[in-house]
């Protein structure tokens, strides 16, 4: 399909002549005499592209593309003037005129003209069909009142600049609620950028996040442009904002009340515009008063606190979220369509979730993979999952009491508890270290065959 072109000039022979070479280029060519032609052609046609005169009895060029703009902001305008000034060209830019041609006109530069204005077009609304694409992936399932509630608090929010402090268990989405946030934001259009506050060493914290000029220390061999500048205009997400350590907390601090820092070794002072949400799965109320969070730090984050709802206490959103992930699965390894059977859904309802969301995906994940059936149910799931069956069948630890000797069956209790609770955590040995406090060697140790 041929794009069309909507010309408007009061002057018969540009019009004519303009017409003729436009469409022996293969366009499809509308006229229109005047402004008032021109909204009614509009209206009805709804070109790709309008080429408007500025200068034109009754309803000028400047006072057409106000219009146009108002009701039909997609479509791009080039302006064309006998008396191009300067002023008239800023007005028009500001007005939204795509670009500017002078008359004489040369067809070279008409096309020229047409042909950007198209392509930038085309990339806009590549750019908005991939944003869309990307909020429903990343979209906050479910429909449970605790969901409901924290998707209009998520809405409330996300538009204003307030600090947003994040509180949940893990895996209960706060990184989605951060990516939500920022995508229904002034700041979307820039980066979002994420500190994982628990992985930076307190050494390395400024230059992390302020940067560092060339040479500013030792190793220091290029310069390097810290978390803030990247963020600049966008969003700074400090991840596991609760296990930043008391020193850099401070300096975190300072930055965000100046809102401008020098990187480590410049003297240039640098101001930066960034959204901060951060995010916890500690009681940071608790930490303050244990003296591992600082207080102040705690007030200037927690502008709109959101609080992500267990798994467990929105288990009606389960089948929900079943689905998704095994639609997502399904699509993305372009596989068969499978099912989770009834008998199945109601052993996963019975499940407590210690590792939320990020346990069902994984479990999902993994049962799609190892299960060659189209209906997944009861038999298929792993032992954790299948409560609702006669403890005996499952297995694991109901045997213990038959090994005779203690140090044996205390060694053997240990095992089977850890495998379930890595079970549980849909095998994330970090996870189930830290949710059952020890080591990830200590759990490696243990599960050597
Ligand atoms: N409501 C939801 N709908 C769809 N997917 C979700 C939802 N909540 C969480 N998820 C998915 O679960 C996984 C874990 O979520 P996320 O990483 O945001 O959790 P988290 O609370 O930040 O975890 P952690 O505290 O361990 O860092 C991700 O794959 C995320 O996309």
């Amino acid at each position: 399909m041929f794009p069309t072109l909507l010309i408007v000039d009061d002057e018969q022979p540009i019009l004519h002549s303009l017409e003729g070479l436009l469409s022996d280029e293969g366009f499809n060519v509308l006229t229109a005499p005047n402004g008032y032609e021109c909204l009614k052609t509009i209206d009805a046609e709804h070109p790709d592209l309008v080429l408007l005169d500025i200068w034109m009895p009754g309803l000028d060029g400047i006072e057409t593309l106000r219009e146009i703009k108002k009701s039909h902001p997609d479509i791009p305008v080039i302006m064309i003037s006998g008396h191009g000034t300067i002023d008239t060209a800023v007005t028009a830019t500001k007005y939204g005129a795509f670009s500017f041609i002078e008359k004489p006109i040369s067809i070279d530069k008409v096309i020229v003209a047409i042909n950007n204005a198209l392509n930038f077009r085309k990339l806009e609304e590549e750019n908005r069909f991939l944003r869309t694409r990307m909020i429903a992936k990343n979209a906050i399932d479910g429909s449970s009142p605790p969901i409901l509630a924290l998707k209009q608090q998520i809405i409330a929010a996300a538009p204003t600049e307030a600090p947003i402090l994040i509180t949940g268990e893990n895996g209960t989405g706060k990184e989605l609620a951060a990516r939500t946030i920022h995508q229904f934001s002034t700041h979307s259009e820039s980066p979002l950028i994420t500190v994982n506050c628990a992985a930076i060493p307190e050494a390395l914290f400024e230059s992390e996040l302020l940067g560092h000029e060339k040479g500013a220390f030792e190793g220091a061999k290029a310069k390097h442009i810290g978390r803030f500048e990247l963020a600049d205009g966008g969003t700074l997400f400090f991840n596991e904002i609760g296990d930043m350590n008391l020193a850099n907390q401070g300096k975190l601090l300072q930055v965000i009340e100046e809102k401008r820092f020098c990187r480590l070794g410049g003297s240039r002072v640098i101001d930066v515009n960034v959204r901060i949400i951060a995010a916890t799965n500690k009681d940071l109320r608790k930490e303050i008063e244990e003296g591992r969070f600082r207080e102040d730090l705690y007030f200037r984050l927690n502008g709109v606190p959101l609080d992500m709802p267990p798994l467990r206490n929105r288990l009606e959103d389960l089948p929900l979220l079943v689905e998704r992930f095994t639609q997502a699965w399904c699509k993305t390894t372009e596989s068969e369509p499978k099912a989770f059977g009834q008998d199945a859904m109601e052993a996963l309802a019975d499940h407590s979730w210690p590792g939320n969301v990020r346990e069902l995906k994984n479990l999902v994940e993994r049962l799609l993979i190892t299960v060659n059936k189209e209906t997944i149910s009861l038999t298929d799931l792993p032992t954790p999952y299948r409560a609702s069956e006669p403890k005996e069948a499952a297995g694991g630890l109901s045997d213990l009491a038959d090994i005779s000797d203690f140090k044996q069956a205390k060694e053997a209790f240990e095992r089977e508890y850890i495998k379930r609770r890595l079970a549980e955590c849909g095998n994330d040995t970090a996870a189930a270290a830290k949710s059952l406090g020890v080591s990830k060697g200590h759990i490696t140790r243990i599960l050597k065959p």
